[in-house]
């Protein structure tokens, strides 16, 4: 039997709707409505083509989205004071630097530099360090997306194998604390792993975010594993994952496809961290 396809966009859209009718709720109580601003620097060609689709998410659901798209030249300097303009204004609850910055903006400096209750990425040393202890804190949204797309299959985590391709600050690390907090026994791998194959097939989970195209194959896999496909690359000319798709979807028990896998579930987060802000603010 084939594995059955976990739908991204189709998880996405029903958070979508239910935050839209949240956000009704809480604008007839307040008479606002949550505001996001989204900080983009340089004309990186896929970084536009996001923030474009984060903008159109927001307008959906009824989030007020302020787009800053400044150009290359930008300095380290004004973009600390656009967030620091940013972190005082009342109307802004959550705010985003579209990554990857320009050479000469520092990543830590301008994390370092956002309100951690406006931090809707969840990347500030306060957040992450909430995620390590176990406290209450913005999640980072493609991790908190991947655990949602494995609790939609009703699959219990607990006790389970996982193994997490990746260990980048924003995909791999926290995603392997997610798996943790939900009890399950985490392995990470990464690029210096020796027998990456020999992990892959003790996981009952796999949740690869490599960035490399057919890493994952079916050999490779588990009879019934669930697999999470994090990773973006192009091949030929499209948009794949790591997972050899269309052959691992043959053993597994779910998996992600790419596109619509987790993707638009990374989208979806942010719109609820964003409303979660608000909601920490106004009610
Ligand atoms: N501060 C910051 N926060 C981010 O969350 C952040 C970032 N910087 N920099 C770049 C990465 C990447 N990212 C994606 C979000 C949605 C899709 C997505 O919805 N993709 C569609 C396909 C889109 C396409 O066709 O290219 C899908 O997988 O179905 C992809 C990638 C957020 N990121």
């Amino acid at each position: 039997m084939s594995g059955k396809i976990i739908d991204g966009k189709e998880i996405a859209n029903s958070i979508h709707e239910s935050l839209k009718n949240e956000i009704e709720e809480l604008k007839s109580k307040t008479d606002k409505v949550p505001g996001l601003a989204v900080i983009l620097v340089g004309d990186d060609k896929a970084s536009h083509k996001y923030v474009s689709m984060k903008e159109k998410a927001c307008k959906k659901v009824g989030i007020n989205s302020v787009v800053y798209r400044l150009d290359a030249n930008t300095t380290e300097e004004e973009v600390l004071e656009l967030i620091d303009k940013l972190n005082k204004d009342e109307d802004i609850n959550g705010i985003l630097v579209q990554l990857p910055l320009p050479n000469g903006i520092g990543e830590k400096k301008i994390n370092a530099n956002i309100l951690p209750s406006k931090d809707v990425d969840g990347f500030h040393a306060v957040n992450t360090g909430k995620l390590f202890l176990g406290e209450e804190g913005f999640l980072p949204c493609t991790p908190k997306g991947i655990i949602k797309l494995i609790k939609s299959t009703d699959i219990e985590i607990e006790g389970k194998n996982a193994v997490v391709i990746g260990r980048s600050n924003i995909v791999g690390k926290p995603t392997a604390l997610l798996l943790l907090r939900e009890n399950a026994t985490v392995t990470i791998c990464h690029s210096r792993t020796r027998n990456l194959e020999e992990h892959i097939r003790n996981a009952d989970i796999i949740v690869s975010a490599a960035g490399v195209a057919d890493l994952v194959t079916e050999t490779m896999v588990k009879d019934k594993a669930i697999v999470i496909d994090a990773g973006i690359n192009f091949k030929d000319g499209k948009l794949v994952g790591d997972v050899d798709y269309i052959n691992v979807k043959k053993k597994a028990s779910w998996i992600t496809p790419v596109p619509g896998g987790v993707g638009p579930m990374t989208i979806a987060m942010l719109l609820e961290n964003t409303v979660e802000a608000f909601k920490k603010k106004w009610s």
